[in-house]
């Protein structure tokens, strides 16, 4: 089993003539947090779908996706959902007219020795809030539990790695922390993610390295401490950023 986890190279997506993403190399080891940070249309949801196989409109999209050394990319979503590669896009995706057990209900069916299947029980220990809410309707959760609902909903299919596209929009401060700590704390177990963030100064406390992507090309990459001193990123993310 190789140990990148998840490997990203030569990506391309292009809409008509206008290429939109071009990112040469990106990996995932094991158990590590990556984040991807940029201003807004650097192309960073246009990675995270590619990667998923997933696009919004008809782009054209080149290069390879591998999980755990296995070449995906020519895999629909829904194929590489089941071979562990999970995506919880900005909207969150869950059931609105299904409680919050609904939703968790559906779990992956024979993962294999190397992933975890999370159960149901799994989720609500990570999220408590979850359970109190049980018997809600998706519809009628606040942002934050809706939040926590994706992660579960994508934790019981047994990802190896997750794709995260702005977890922390429309949370109050102390929840973007709440959430992005769980993110950590998952990786413990092994699980790989993927953390696209507009909200650099919670990213940077939890993830491994980071990418800063422009016009859809990696144009800074680092470790978070590399990343933090990095007076591009200090000026331009941290400086009058609040957490
Ligand atoms: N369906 C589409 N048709 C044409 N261009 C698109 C389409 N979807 C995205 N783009 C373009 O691709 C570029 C990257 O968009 P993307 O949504 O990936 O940016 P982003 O970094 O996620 O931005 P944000 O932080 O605002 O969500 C933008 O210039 C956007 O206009």
């Amino acid at each position: 089993m190789s140990a990148r986890v998840l490997e990203i190279a030569d990506l391309t997506v292009r809409y008509g003539g206008n290429r939109v993403l071009a990112v040469d190399g990106l990996s995932l080891g094991a158990g590590e947090v990556v984040g991807v940070v940029g201003a807004n249309g650097a192309g960073k949801s246009t990675l995270v779908n590619a990667t998923l196989g997933w696009s919004r409109g008809k782009p054209v999209v080149s290069g390879r996706v591998l999980l755990d050394g296995k070449d995906v990319s020519a895999l629909p979503t829904p194929r590489r959902v089941a071979e562990g590669l999970l995506l919880i896009p900005e909207g969150k995706l869950i059931f609105g007219t299904m409680t919050v057990e609904e939703n968790l209900a559906e779990g992956a069916t024979d993962p294999g020795p190397d992933r975890r299947a999370y159960s149901a029980e799994d989720v609500y220990s990570l999220f408590p809030r979850l359970k109190e809410r049980g018997g809600h309707l998706g519809s009628q959760l606040s942002g934050g539990e809706r939040q926590m609902l994706g992660i579960g909903r994508a934790l019981r299919l047994a990802p190896k790695a997750l794709l995260l596209d702005e977890p922390s929009i429309g949370l109050a401060p102390k929840l973007v922390s709440t959430v992005l700590h769980t993110v950590r704390e998952l990786c413990r177990d092994g699980l790989s993610v993927l953390l696209v963030e507009q909200n650099v100064k919670a990213a940077i406390a939890v993830v491994d390295r980071m990418i800063l992507l422009e016009r859809g090309r990696i144009v800074l990459e680092g470790t978070a401490g590399e990343m933090r001193d990095n007076p591009r990123i200090a000026e331009a993310y941290l400086g009058t950023q609040q957490a």
